[in-house]
């Protein structure tokens, strides 16, 4: 239960709501255990009166005295009518008070567990699967939320009902009230063990549902695989596989769900039975009145529902203790890639230094870069080279800071990058990853996303002119409205990675990086492209990782990585002169152009 108290701050953050909520459900018990002494009294008056009434019985007064029972019959049901509409009304506001304020907490704990999430460095969303990420956020939060809610409304309901009505059982007989109780911890205990097993049960049709809902997930997501290969026939005998499953535990459930409530009925029945054969004798004895019985019965029903929610207010609590310790994992996961600086705003001049950057993926420990040692100017283009899974992308990483280094520094403006102020850092880069994402929105929006700003349509058309990617967007019916899908699957590659070019150019960005975003492109549209690029980014200091080369941008360095570390590094010129992997590349690249 320690993973609970977390939660207490919210408490306290609510805590008039919650007060109001206790005082509400107290006052609506109490119209609730005045009910049974009215009904009493209206059953002992009748009782009385009809004996009197008989010895009148055939006289006018009979029927005089008759008009007044009946009227004073009236007058007793008018009151259990009201302190009906009282309880009511009071519940009402219990609800208004104690479930808002679990939907408030609700409300707070997501947009906290949300922000951390966004906190968190790479490696942190490579450890865990995004489904695991999303179920913390939504169904840990439910079932935190039904023990800030339900749970504290039914404890505080629970204690106050209890209190009122065994108060008002003593009163009337000690006795009646001891046997009347006996049936009742016998209801709890054994309605708590049934909700362990529902509990139990419960969890593992959960896990099977968000499995079945992955399969889907999965096999509608990659679609076209499945349908080039022919495969419909064996994902759909897998999907009734996993659903035949499914089905044998929620059918097992409902095996268990099934005692739930003759459970309840028939320890409820054994009070009651208790209750009128010990009450009858007590009324032989002279001890109590018939209408006495009438009230045990109904206290007896009274205490049904919160004896009976003791057993699940439990199971409640182990639940939301369980998914609060898996929110709390989280939360208490310290973001390897720390911001020193975060209200840092100082332009950055573009200058930068690797110093002998080594970098060891902490998961699989590969070291992907090896004693990386360079040094650009404000201004000076870089190409980096290599073959595929030499560590390209991972340079960029690094100056991101998405990881930090393992060894060595990299230094933007003469200062190490772990010193600086990361989001004015990362503000300032412009980068184009290698594979692109779209978010589920309009072109316009996907592209504005990159600017500080808000960006007027003009602004958005210029770069996505710069980014030649306008004709494309201008011949779609809806233009820059068009909705991208979850994956942007109304564009192609290319025209995708051109949008992504413009959301990076739009942040006006001193740095620029770009990961073999020119793969899915023509030659035309490259030299379209480039031809910004030598224009705008003429005084912007560009990272330009690439299989190709261009022969269109002037670059004042390549360097070609291999197993992560510099093979080559120098201007065009000295690398064709040095006859290794560079000038292989170019001179089969000049072979493919001149044979096309
Ligand atoms: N997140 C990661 N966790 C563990 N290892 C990784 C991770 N990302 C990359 N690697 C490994 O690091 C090495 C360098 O990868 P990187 O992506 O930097 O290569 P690259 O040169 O950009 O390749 P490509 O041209 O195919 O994009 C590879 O061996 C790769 O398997």
């Amino acid at each position: 239960m320690r993973e609970l108290k977390f939660l207490n701050q919210f408490f306290w953050k609510y805590r008039w709501r919650l007060l109001l909520g206790i005082v509400f459900i107290c006052v609506s018990n109490y119209f609730r255990v005045l009910q049974p002494q009215v009904i009493r009294e209206a059953l002992d008056l009748v009782i009385e009166q009809v004996n009197s009434y008989r010895m009148y019985d055939g006289f006018d007064l009979g029927v005089e005295y008759f008009g007044v029972l009946s009227y004073t019959l009236m007058l007793f049901g008018g009151l259990v009518l009201l302190l009906a509409l009282l309880m009511g009304f009071f519940l009402y506001l219990t609800r208004q008070t104690i479930i808002v304020m679990s939907r408030l907490i609700e409300y707070d704990l997501r947009e906290v567990i949300f922000d951390h999430y966004q906190e968190l460095s790479l490696d942190f969303y490579k450890r865990n699967n995004t489904g695991d990420l999303m179920s913390r956020i939504t169904e840990d939060v439910n079932k935190v939320r039904m023990y800030l809610g339900p749970a504290v409304m039914y404890c505080a309901n629970l204690l106050s009902t209890i209190a009122l009505v065994v108060v008002s059982m003593l009163a009337v007989s000690p006795t009646l009230t001891l046997y009347t109780l006996i049936p009742l911890p016998f209801l709890a205990i054994s309605i708590y063990y049934v909700s362990n097993i529902i509990h139990t049960r419960s969890t593992f049709i959960q896990q099977q549902l968000s499995k079945l809902t992955s399969v889907a997930q999965e096999v509608f997501s990659g679609i076209r695989v499945v349908k080039s290969y022919v495969r419909e026939r064996q994902q759909v005998n897998y999907f009734a596989q996993e659903s035949e499953q499914y089905k044998e535990m929620s059918m097992n459930l409902a095996k268990v769900d099934a005692w739930f409530f003759p459970l309840m009925v028939f320890m409820v029945g054994a009070s009651t039975i208790i209750t009128v054969y010990v009450g009858g004798l007590q009324v032989v004895a002279g001890n109590i009145s018939a209408g006495n019985i009438a009230e045990f019965v109904i206290y007896v029903n009274m205490l049904t529902w919160p004896v009976t929610a003791i057993g699940w207010i439990a199971s409640i609590v182990q639940q939301a203790a369980a998914s609060q310790k898996r929110i709390n994992e989280f939360l208490e996961t310290k973001t390897s890639i720390s911001d020193p600086a975060p209200d840092d705003k100082h332009q950055l001049r573009g200058d930068i230094t690797f110093e002998k950057v080594s970098f060891v993926y902490p998961d699989t420990g590969i070291r992907a870069i090896d004693k990386v040692d360079f040094q650009l100017k404000s201004g000076e283009k870089l190409a980096i080279i290599g073959r595929t899974g030499s560590g390209k992308t991972t340079v960029a990483d690094l100056l991101l800071r998405m990881y930090d280094v393992t060894e060595g520094r990299i230094l933007v403006d003469g200062k190490d990058i772990r010193e600086q102020g990361l989001a004015n850092l990362r503000r300032q880069i412009g980068y184009v990853p290698q594979d692109v994402f779209l978010f589920s929105d309009n072109i316009h929006n996907n592209i504005a996303f990159g600017a500080s700003h808000d960006p007027s349509r003009e602004e958005v058309e210029q770069f996505a002119r710069y980014a030649a990617v306008y004709d494309d967007i201008a011949g779609l019916t809806l233009g820059f409205d068009t909705m991208v899908g979850e994956r942007g699957v109304t564009l192609s590659g290319g025209q995708k990675q051109r949008v992504s070019i413009a959301r990076a150019l739009i942040k006006h960005p001193e740095i620029v990086i770009l990961d073999d975003c020119l793969s899915a492109v023509d030659t035309n549209t490259e030299q379209q492209i480039l031809g910004y690029f030598n224009e705008a980014l003429a005084d912007k200091t560009a990272i330009i990782i690439t299989h190709r080369i261009y022969g269109h941008l002037k670059f004042d360095k390549i360097i070609v990585l291999e197993d992560g570390g510099i093979a080559e590094m120098g201007t065009h010129e000295e690398l064709i002169k040095n006859g290794g992997y560079y000038s292989e590349i170019v001179e089969r690249q000049m072979t493919e152009e001149e044979e096309a």
